[in-house]
């Protein structure tokens, strides 16, 4: 009962308990005076304002005295995080009186605080230092929890009120930091933090909880439809040009939507189900907003099982390759294979990389699947050549895996194998160009360097630019299957033509995929394609079918050459 008591009283009092040094009980009225900070982590010594009160502090524990006061709540042992010089001058923010308890139960000091500040204020920049972000001056991840918190149990004592969640995102924020540096990383931050403030009301809540990561809480919400208007005014604020020094930076924000009671009851469901509206968002695109459905956790959990699985398949060796031939418009002749992964899953049987390359790549797990499939790829390479089979391979690249250590590892798995470097072609899309074409440039020297072949996949779907032709070397384009079409009316003779030309221009060979049918065909030999690959033939199957079918095609001299079939 006296617990009771102490709990309910109007005045803050902390409790240290003899021999400990963390804060052993906090009453109601110290909790909300600290604002629910765990003042179990922290000791006397963290609160008081001064070297001299420390000191003072000191001698009172040292002579046994049965109380003492002293102020406390402003320097502490925080610096000031402007000039990293200690505060001892300033003024306190409490008064604190220390009394000696003796009780058969518990021994230890009690604290009666006296605040001199009103609460509202807080005590000063040690609290700010806790609750706040020091770079934007926003609220922090605990400060948010607690104000949702709050909101939570007000809005579940009022009918129909809502809380909406907003979980914003900057995009293409890590660019910025890593091309023009932290500091105008850290400018870009808090003009965003400007600018999100700006579109809020005083009563809601804009935090910050770390990196790019902004939550915005609007409480008391008369209808969940107030929330998109603000998520609608955050993405205009968010894609206006922020200047910094000389330079302008055009960045955007996804914005994911939680709406207290439907789309979570707590705090924790709340945020974690407004953060994957916004990376569903994100992954369709930039500048997005998207409200939580129940269905994202279904997609989550599905991801999570196929992240999980994966990972068993590269331990266990359930992926192998499979290899679609490439054949030379001139000579019918097949010159070389793409490897293409398949899963073999021990339940679901064969699935195609079109189900998990993508989770793959969310979760990184795409550099070491890839590593296996280069591996893998050069070896069968190199089981080719050793039976007279000089077949050049296009091994498929990840985004993920054009870095800057690409080519060394190229290298080392071609010395490996002992592979010649000019038979191993890697394909990628002009997408792993765009963000960082100097990088690209690097990259592309470097693998041209060693030797081998680059061919650029899909071209002329999307980002093409005749800049990357001029800048970047590559070797061969490959026209997208999208251009040939499945029916010959659909084939895009004016698109395929200008590719071929403007290769021709750059002295770069051509490769069509997706070759379905004689007349597509006919059609690439009359507009001059050098290479081809296509159902028309076969599509991708197990090395041991295309060796069988490379030993056949020999046999049949020139029986695939378009010359032939077109005349
Ligand atoms: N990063 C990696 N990506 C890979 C790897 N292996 C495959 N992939 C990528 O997955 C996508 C789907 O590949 P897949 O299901 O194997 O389909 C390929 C061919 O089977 C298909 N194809 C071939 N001929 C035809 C045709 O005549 N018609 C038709 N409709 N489809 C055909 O095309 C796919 C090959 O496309 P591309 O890579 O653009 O040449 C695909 O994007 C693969 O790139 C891997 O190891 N790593």
């Amino acid at each position: 009962m006296y617990r009771e008591i102490l709990s309910k009283l109007p005045s803050p009092v902390l409790f240290v308990r003899s021999g400990q040094p963390a804060i052993t009980y906090a009453n109601d009225a110290a909790a909300r005076l600290f604002s629910h900070v765990h003042l179990a982590e922290y000791s006397m010594h963290d609160l008081l304002s001064t070297d001299g009160e420390r000191q003072k502090f000191d001698s009172f524990l040292a002579a046994g005295d049965e109380a003492a006061e002293f102020s406390f709540g402003n320097a502490s042992p925080f610096e000031d995080a402007q000039s990293g010089q200690s505060q001892d001058s300033e003024r306190a923010d409490a008064n604190m009186k220390a009394v000696v308890v003796r009780s058969p139960v518990s021994e230890g000091i009690a604290y009666l605080i006296r605040p001199l500040d009103d609460e509202a204020n807080g005590l000063g920049r040690f609290w700010q230092a806790v609750q706040f972000d020091p770079l934007t001056g926003l609220p922090n991840r605990e400060l948010l929890r607690d104000r949702m918190d709050q909101a939570i149990r007000l809005a579940s004592r009022l009918d129909e009120a809502f809380l909406g969640v907003l979980f914003v995102d900057l995009d293409r924020f890590k660019k910025i930091n890593d091309t023009y540096g932290h500091a105008a990383g850290d400018a870009v931050l808090v003009e965003a933090a400007k600018r999100l403030r700006g579109c809020l009301r005083d009563s809601d809540t804009v935090a910050r909880l770390g990196g790019d990561e902004f939550v915005v809480l609007l409480p008391n919400l008369r209808s969940t439809e107030d929330t998109s208007i603000v998520a609608e005014r955050i993405l205009d604020a968010c894609a206006k040009p922020i200047e910094v020094g000389e330079n302008v930076f055009q960045i955007s924000a996804s914005v994911g939507v939680a709406v207290w009671p439907n789309d979570g009851r707590n705090v924790d469901e709340l945020l974690h189900n407004a953060d994957m509206a916004m990376y569903t968002g994100k992954g369709e695109g930039r500048n997005t907003l998207r409200f939580y459905d129940a269905k994202m956790n279904e997609k989550a959990r599905a991801r999570a099982t196929v992240e999980a699985e994966l990972r068993d398949a590269l331990r266990d060796g359930h992926f192998v390759l499979h290899y679609q031939p490439q054949f030379c418009a001139r000579s019918g002749r097949i010159v070389g294979a793409e490897a293409l992964i398949r899963w073999f899953h021990p339940t679901r049987g064969i699935i195609p990389p079109s189900s998990f390359i993508r989770v793959a790549e969310e979760t990184n797990l795409i550099a070491p699947i890839g590593d296996w499939v280069l591996c893998e790829a050069v070896r069968q390479g190199r089981r080719w050549k050793d039976m007279g089979l000089d077949l050049r391979i296009a091994v498929n690249l990840s985004g993920r895996q054009f870095g800057d250590s690409l080519a060394d590892r190229v290298k080392e798995v071609l010395n490996e194998s002992s592979f010649p470097p000019e038979l191993l072609e890697l394909e990628l899309t002009e997408s792993f160009l765009v963000t960082d074409t100097e990088k690209a440039v690097r990259i592309l020297s470097s693998l041209r360097e060693i030797g081998v072949r680059v061919a650029l996949d899909d071209f002329g779907t999307g980002w093409s630019s005749l800049n990357y032709l001029k800048n970047f070397p590559v070797d061969t384009l490959k026209i997208d299957r999208s251009f040939i079409g499945s029916t010959a009316s659909e084939f895009d003779g004016r698109i395929v033509r200008a590719i071929i030309a403007i290769a021709r221009e750059f002295n770069l060979t051509t490769l069509a995929e997706g070759v379905e049918t004689e007349e597509q065909l006919a059609k690439l030999h009359e507009l001059g394609c050098d290479s081809w690959q296509g159902y028309l033939l076969s599509g991708a199957i197990p090395a041991q079918e295309l060796t069988e079918f490379c030993q056949l095609t020999e046999m049949a001299e020139n029986r695939f050459s378009v010359q032939q079939r077109s005349t």
